[in-house]
């Protein structure tokens, strides 16, 4: 399957050693033999017409060269990338992103840089993700209010995208990120989503050829998904300039089995997009049987339907994606392929042009066969230069695809199509890291009551989110005592609460942004009035509307704790930052005295998580933002605080 900007090595890994079980590797210079047919199958799909030959030799010769380093910038100042020697790619400009890139050998030699780069990204002020790969999100273009469906999100950069499209315009909306695999969804993909921090994000284990329609629990409306992303699993053979193992594997039998699987994810994503829906669908493979291929089956499957007397079907257009993307980056896709050929299953084997000429034997294989819609015989394959084509020469990228769907405005789909069958809905969302559920919170419950009096939450903001469902416990491992607060947006409260029409239950992940989490088991037991503390991602909205523990540090002091064993340092009476702390986290009494919990600790504009013990106090941040926040020190050193800003009110 393919990666793009993709930098969890773990994954990739088992990827590359899954592949290689996969691949017909041969003891004596199989790999060669592997590439040497990736070549020949590529050079006969005649990507470039006959008089294509000078841009065939370039794209050989760029496919060998490395690949820029991307980021994509969510929050670093322009200064400190031009420091660093980043170079702002100005394609996307236009788009409102700030999209930046390094040559790889560069990289790899600056080992500053990297350490940077790497630290950044985990702390998701920006995101590694390859030029192409921007695309199928800013195709989408998601409007407040929005709900997108991404099929297979892991490990969640496209997701991640759509989240801060959607938040950059004001609130509203959801974006719901699914994932097949258990440890890509509830690991990778959790984790990223967190980098988000934001309420309009959640993440389902789910199977994207068989995604629920979901029903709104009290109208029993369909809900609809008005953007639909279908990156889905492929060959990755666009991705050989980061990853040369690529090819070295290659094989015929991933396209070919593989397809499969992604003709059933578009066609199920098209099933769920209501009209005027758009939906994306996008491979980081170059492989006509990965793409066009799939596109114009499902086209045909489609419009075949409406021909057997479904005529209340919307219609399915396939809109011109190369002028869309030029318009909207100035990035110059090629059009799709009109024609292609097939590939027998064994290496060095036959290709077909069309099903006529394929043998009986590999149509009716058990495994590999060919099938008529793998085929481009058809009037509708015309319509595929609408479909677009990154060749790597072109603009210095990735191998890509990418194609836009709408739906035209007609009447609402019916009940869905297909429905799992009771032995295949056994067992399913049983997965044990699936152990996650998620309730609303009441008013009444008496966890609430004892955080929101020790924190001294906004009562207005509080009431609002609880009147709207808005806030939820998280209980692990089957327990019933909760362990986290979240908050989600109201798109996303109407996902959860919605009911999918084949009785499965959604084995959801990750819902919104964490507010709250518990205090580890034994630590201030008996010694903390309230055993909850601040969730780092959601420090910054908590930020306006906490009005009691909140200690503000000088920028010094925040760098006495930080440059201790465990960010950990001993409150001693009468030192500015015991007195800070009892400012703080105060009780009543006169003189020095803090009372034990959790508490935000605050320096200029930045909020992070701490909790006070008897004789100490701790900075609950990882060693990425230790760092970051000791540089910012730094920096302040010689640029002095600007006064702290007043958080805005928290009506909202
Ligand atoms: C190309 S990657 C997606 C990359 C992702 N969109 C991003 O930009 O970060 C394909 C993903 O599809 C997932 N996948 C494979 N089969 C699936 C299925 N049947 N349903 C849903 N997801 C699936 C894989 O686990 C993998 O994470």
């Amino acid at each position: 399957m393919g990666r793009h900007g993709n930098r969890d090595k773990k994954a990739q890994k088992q990827w590359l050693s899954e592949k290689r079980r996969g691949a017909d590797v041969e003891e004596d210079g199989g790999l060669l033999k592997a590439e040497e047919d990736f070549r020949s199958y590529y050079d006969s799909q005649d990507f470039f017409g006959p008089e294509g030959g000078e841009e065939q030799a370039a794209f050989w010769e760029s496919l060998r060269s490395a690949l820029p380093v991307t980021l994509r910038v969510r929050d670093v100042a322009e200064d400190s990338l031009i420091a660093l020697g980043w170079k702002r790619r100005r394609e996307f400009d236009a788009a409102g992103m700030s999209v930046w890139e390094i040559d790889s050998s560069q990289y790899s030699r600056d080992s500053k840089l990297r350490n940077w780069a790497e630290r950044e990204n985990r702390r998701g002020t920006v995101c590694f993700q390859e030029l192409v790969s921007l695309v199928p999100a800013l195709l989408l273009a998601p409007k407040p209010g929005d709900v997108c469906l991404d099929l297979c999100a892991a490990p969640g950069n496209k997701s991640l995208q759509l989240i801060e499209a959607l938040a950059g315009q004001g609130a509203g909306g959801a974006v719901l990120s699914a994932d097949n695999d258990p440890q890509r969804c509830c690991l990778t993909l959790h984790r990223v989503l967190g980098k988000a921090a934001s309420p309009m994000s959640c993440a389902a284990l789910a199977h994207a050829g068989h995604f629920p329609v979901l029903v709104d629990n009290s109208s029993s409306d369909r809900l609809h998904y008005s953007k639909i992303l279908a990156d889905v699993p492929c060959s990755g053979d666009g991705t050989a300039r980061k990853n040369s193992q690529v090819w070295r594997s290659w094989s015929r039998r991933d396209a070919l089995s593989l397809q499969r699987l992604q003709r059933q994810i578009l066609l199920r994503g098209l099933y769920l997009l209501p009209p005027n829906g758009v939906l994306v669908y996008s491979t980081c493979s170059l492989n006509p049987l990965e793409n066009e291929a799939v596109v114009l089956s499902t086209l045909r499957k489609w419009h075949n339907s409406r021909a057997e007397g479904r005529e209340d079907r919307p219609k399915l257009l396939l809109l011109d994606a190369v002028a869309i993307i030029k318009d909207k980056c100035g990035l110059q896709p090629a059009p799709g392929l009109c024609k292609w050929r097939v590939p027998s299953p064994q290496r060095g084997g036959p290709l077909f042009q069309s099903f006529a000429e394929v043998p009986e034997e590999l149509r009716s294989a058990e495994r590999f066969s060919l099938q008529p819609e793998m085929f481009s015989d058809d009037p509708l394959a015309q319509d595929m230069v609408r479909c677009a084509r990154f060749y790597p020469q072109t603009c210095n990228t990735g191998g890509f695809f990418v194609c836009i769907i709408q739906k035209s405005a007609a009447a609402p789909l019916g009940p869905p199509v297909r429905q799992l069958n009771d032995k295949q809905l056994e067992g399913r969302g049983a997965h044990p890291l699936l152990s996650t559920k998620f309730h609303r919170i009441s008013a009444s419950d008496s966890a609430w009551k004892e955080l929101t009096s020790f924190f001294k939450l906004d009562l207005a903001w509080c009431k609002d989110k609880l009147q709207r469902g808005l806030l939820f416990w998280q209980t692990m491992k089957g327990k019933s005592e909760p362990e986290r607060v979240t908050l989600v947006s109201d798109a996303v409260a109407n996902l959860w609460a919605a009911k999918p029409c084949d009785g499965r239950k959604v084995a959801w992940a990750r819902l919104g942004v964490f507010l709250f989490e518990q205090l580890p088991k034994g630590l201030l037991s008996g010694l903390a009035p309230c055993r909850w503390r601040l969730h780092a991602e959601g420090v910054m909205v908590l930020a306006p509307i906490l009005q009691s523990r909140r200690v503000c540090l000088e920028p010094a002091l925040v760098q006495q704790v930080l440059c201790c064993e465990h960010r950990q340092t001993a409150l001693t009476e009468g030192t500015p930052l015991a007195n800070a702390v009892a400012n703080g986290a105060g009780g009543n009494e006169t003189g020095y005295h803090h009372v034990c919990g959790g508490i935000m600790v605050g320096m200029g504009d930045s909020w992070f998580p701490g909790v006070v013990t008897p004789k100490q106090l701790r900075i609950l941040v990882d060693d990425d933002a230790a760092e970051a926040l000791l540089e910012q020190i730094l920096l302040l050193a010689t640029a002095p605080l600007q006064p702290r800003a007043v958080p805005a009110s928290p009506s909202k």
